[in-house]
């Protein structure tokens, strides 16, 4: 595959190699990370992914005046500066044109870009999702301020040309972060959500809520999630970090009952909504800090037989790991997105009486050095 900005927009640094090469380089990297922390580890399965391109439903563009026109673009990597960019091969065909057209409408519209010296002006990103099994697609402006002039015509414009476009919001940031979605999102068109299918399930989610990037590669995770928990019908289990309860929903028919728990409260509200419409009645979802369920959890004996963790990528913390093993659950199942607070994390699951069965790996972000692990670990 060829792009012309792979160099400098730094979103995709092994497009350069063929896919075997790039699933060995990242086999060869985790290997190394975990030789260099003393941890004897084997990696059981790398996954490939069957989709390589045009894979990624949440798409974030960035604008910038070039000779006067307005382009849209990838970040470049630690920096705000925009990488003008045109049908980026990660994205989806329908989605590129719908950012083409954004971006010819921000610069017809004569819609102020957010100026990040001066402070000034008014449009600061764009953020697409898409739910590529329903073909629904949510757009969420992200603005410096409230006041947003000539929204209902861009509104307008944009839904009467693509039917795929099922919701539009406004989210203001007002502050000089880099933050994407800071605030409260204001719905413009439709009801603010998408729904996408997932492992047979219907899951509803929000302007701010997360999902994982690439559909197919998300199926297949949580279908070894499920294949490593060797789940008899009679357990409970514990989702951390559960998002809008995607991994948890998942399980729910194979175990008596699921306890998700999630910080962010609006992905708690889709998480229950999700349970309802999906009619799982043996799952409950609680709106707190993983740490802080995992202390109170130990405070009140609350048994759990599995726990299954997926935290961001700075990992979870200690006092988590050493409440989640004093309930001395038979298992536990760390999925992972950052390699180096795996490693981390796992030297203290060591330490509380735990050791690793199996880590395998599955390839969520094809063409980028990241990738995602999946740890069982059981009491030793
Ligand atoms: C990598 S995502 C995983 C979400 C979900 N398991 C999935 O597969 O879609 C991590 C999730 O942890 C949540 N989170 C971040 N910090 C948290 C904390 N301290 N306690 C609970 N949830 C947290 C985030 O809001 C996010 O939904």
């Amino acid at each position: 595959m060829k792009c012309k900005v792979s160099k400098i927009c730094g979103g995709c640094n092994l497009l350069h190699l063929d896919y075997e090469k790039q699933i060995q380089e990242k086999k060869n990297n985790v290997e190394a990370l975990l030789t260099r922390n003393r941890l004897k580890l084997q990696i059981g399965n790398v996954y490939k992914a069957n989709r390589i391109k045009g894979y990624r439903n949440k798409i974030i563009v960035g604008f910038a005046k070039y000779k006067r026109k307005v382009v849209s673009g990838l970040y470049a990597p630690h920096s705000h500066a925009v990488v003008a960019t045109k049908n980026c091969l990660m994205h989806p065909r329908n989605v590129d044109a719908i950012i083409g057209r954004i971006t010819e409408l921000v610069d017809s519209m004569k819609i102020e870009l957010y100026n990040e010296k001066t402070g000034t002006g008014l449009l600061r990103h764009v953020l697409i999702r898409y739910a590529s099994q329903t073909n629904q697609v949510m757009i969420v402006f992200v603005t410096a301020k409230r006041a947003f002039p000539s929204r209902r015509n861009l509104v307008n414009a944009l839904v009467s040309e693509f039917k795929e476009i099922k919701t539009i919001l406004q989210s203001v940031n007002p502050r000089n972060t880099s933050v994407v979605l800071e605030n409260e999102a204001f719905v413009l068109y439709g009801d603010g959500t998408i729904t996408d299918k997932l492992c047979g399930l219907d899951f509803t989610m929000g302007a701010n809520t997360f999902y994982q990037v690439h559909h197919d590669q998300c199926e297949l995770l949580y279908k070894v999630a499920k294949e490593k928990l060797q789940l008899q019908g009679q357990e409970t289990v514990l989702d951390t970090y559960c998002g809008i309860g995607t991994i948890g929903l998942s399980l729910a028919d194979s175990c008596k009952m699921v306890t998700g728990v999630e910080i962010n409260a609006d992905s708690i509200g889709f998480a229950k909504e999700n349970a309802k419409q999906n009619r799982i009645k043996n799952a409950r979802f609680v709106s707190m800090d993983s740490t802080r369920f995992m202390e109170e959890a130990k405070k009140h004996h609350t048994h759990f037989d599995v726990i299954v963790l997926d935290p961001p990528r700075a990992g979870t913390t200690p006092t988590f790991i050493e409440n989640a093993c004093a309930l001395r659950p038979k298992k536990i199942l760390y999925i992972s997105c950052d390699p180096r607070s795996l490693v981390r994390d796992l030297h203290l699951f060591f330490r509380q009486g735990y050791k690793a069965k199996s880590m395998d790996l599955v390839d969520m972000f094809p063409n980028t050095t990241n990738v995602e692990s999946v740890v069982l670990l059981t009491r030793r």
